[in-house]
């Protein structure tokens, strides 16, 4: 039951790796219209690159790395929110809890629960992304399974990633994966009305009814059959080795994220998710040195090849 009493609104975004959560995120940080607005993310490895990547609101963000908001990482969480609120609970407005892509959001939601933090916190929704060009049937069935119980436990499912498939596979995906009657809406670079977020405390913001809440499955990166590999060097990063071993990278690996120093001086971030790269410049990267972080299947061979190839970038 949402206690509307409390002052500060929370949304915990979720979805897979790499479906567009931090894109959310960015996307409302300039949607606010004034509101003020404090961000937590959790990324998959022991890197949080995702602090990087969220627009530049360092003094209203926290950052929990490695791993799942599950088991390992729930006492934290609960800390963290907690502090969130003391610190700046007075002059925040709203929070937004953006989960790693191998979490299920009914853990926040539990922890959001705990009486001293809903005594000063309400859950306004989760939303859930799903990336429309990613193909679900290649997946796990443990991480399929993930994939549903993170759709399952969301108050508005995202289609997001429209741009890149056609209206026939995104009819198809919806038929797959949404509950009957659950909230959905469509977008491209998780462009949602910020309307959808934010709305006044004394609103009861009829249009988001979870349909049912799961339990959630096992998330420990153990439990669904991957693993992560983070390495980080002082300084710059051979491009043309970074190039090709991006180029040999196999579709095992499901999700790359990298903020490298080039010898020209230039930072670039790059990413791979659902077998595309982008990279891009970037500017507020004040750190000497260069960070990549894999998450892939558990397969030794796979990562003995990946360290090597890894040990050939900063030579
Ligand atoms: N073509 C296209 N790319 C998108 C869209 N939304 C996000 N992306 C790209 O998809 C990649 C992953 O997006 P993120 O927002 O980082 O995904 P995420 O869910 O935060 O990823 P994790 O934190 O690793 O789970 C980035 O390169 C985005 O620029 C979209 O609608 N269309």
């Amino acid at each position: 039951m949402r206690d509307m009493t409390a002052e500060l609104g929370v949304t915990v975004v979720a979805g897979f790796l790499g479906a567009g959560k931090t894109t959310l995120v960015n996307h409302l940080l300039q949607h606010s219209d004034g509101r003020r607005l404090g961000v937590m993310v959790n990324d998959f490895g022991a890197l949080n690159i995702d602090e990087a990547l969220v627009d530049n609101r360092r003094d209203d963000l926290i950052t929990l790395s490695n791993g799942c908001v599950c088991c390992s990482l729930q006492g934290e969480l609960s800390s963290s929110i907690e502090s969130m609120i003391k610190r700046r609970g007075g002059e925040l407005d709203h929070l937004l809890i953006e989960c790693s892509g191998v979490s299920d959001p009914e853990r926040v939601v539990n922890v959001l629960g705990y009486p001293r933090i809903r005594a000063r916190a309400r859950l306004d929704a989760v939303i859930t992304l799903v990336d429309a060009a990613l193909d679900h049937a290649d997946l796990s069935p443990a991480l399929r399974h993930l994939v549903s119980s993170q759709i399952d436990n969301a108050d508005l499912v995202v289609i997001n990633k429209t741009d890149l498939v056609d209206e026939q596979t995104i009819a198809q995906l919806e038929q797959a994966i949404l509950l009957p009657g659950s909230r959905h809406v469509r977008a491209t670079q998780a462009a949602l009305p910020a309307d959808f977020v934010f709305w006044p405390a004394s609103s009861e913001a009829p249009m988001f009814r979870r349909v049912h809440s799961v339990s959630s499955p096992a998330t420990s990166i153990e439990a669904l059959g991957l693993e992560t590999l983070s390495w980080k060097r002082e300084g710059v990063v051979d491009m043309n080795e970074l190039s090709a071993l991006l180029h040999d990278m196999p579709q095992q690996i499901l999700r790359f994220k990298a903020i490298v120093r080039l010898e020209d001086g230039r930072v670039l971030a790059l990413q791979r998710a659902a077998g595309r790269l982008t990279s891009w410049e970037l500017e507020n990267w004040q750190k000497g040195e260069s960070q990549l972080v894999f998450i892939g299947e558990n397969s030794p061979s796979l990562w003995e090849w990946l360290t090597l190839r890894l040990d050939m970038l900063s030579e």
